[in-house]
């Protein structure tokens, strides 16, 4: 597979980007996935970081929860994604507060 221009993701992030030539689909799925690993990685250390502000402002006697700075996050993602993108904000805001789940309940469902 030859390579096409490198999409850069932000000042510290350049991710190769494949041609559009046929798509060897195994390869991409493993890129795909490398990608998804990536970004996991980056929330845990966006998680650590959000909860040491957190742990901050809480020892100072204020919220947890910053509505207006979360609107200005919301909005990031929104620009270029929409409404799906105010969903991936509101995923990952609730994940940084650590208020998910961190495995899937039971098939029986408790
Ligand atoms: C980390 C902060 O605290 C909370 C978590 C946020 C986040 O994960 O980005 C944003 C706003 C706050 O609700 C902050 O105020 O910056």
């Amino acid at each position: 597979m030859s390579h096409g221009g490198n999409v850069k993701t932000s000042p510290a992030i350049v991710i190769e980007e494949p041609a559009n030539d046929k798509a060897d689909v195994s390869v991409v799925r493993q890129r795909i996935d490398e990608i998804d690993q990536r970004i996991i990685g980056l929330i845990h250390t966006r998680k650590v970081m959000s909860q040491q502000v957190q742990r901050t402002r809480i020892d100072a006697g204020g919220q947890r929860v910053e509505p207006i700075r979360e609107a200005a996050i919301t909005k990031n993602y929104c620009a270029p994604f929409g409404e799906a993108g105010s969903a991936l904000a509101a995923a990952l805001l609730r994940i940084c507060r650590g208020q998910h789940a961190t495995q899937l309940p039971d098939k029986g469902g408790r």
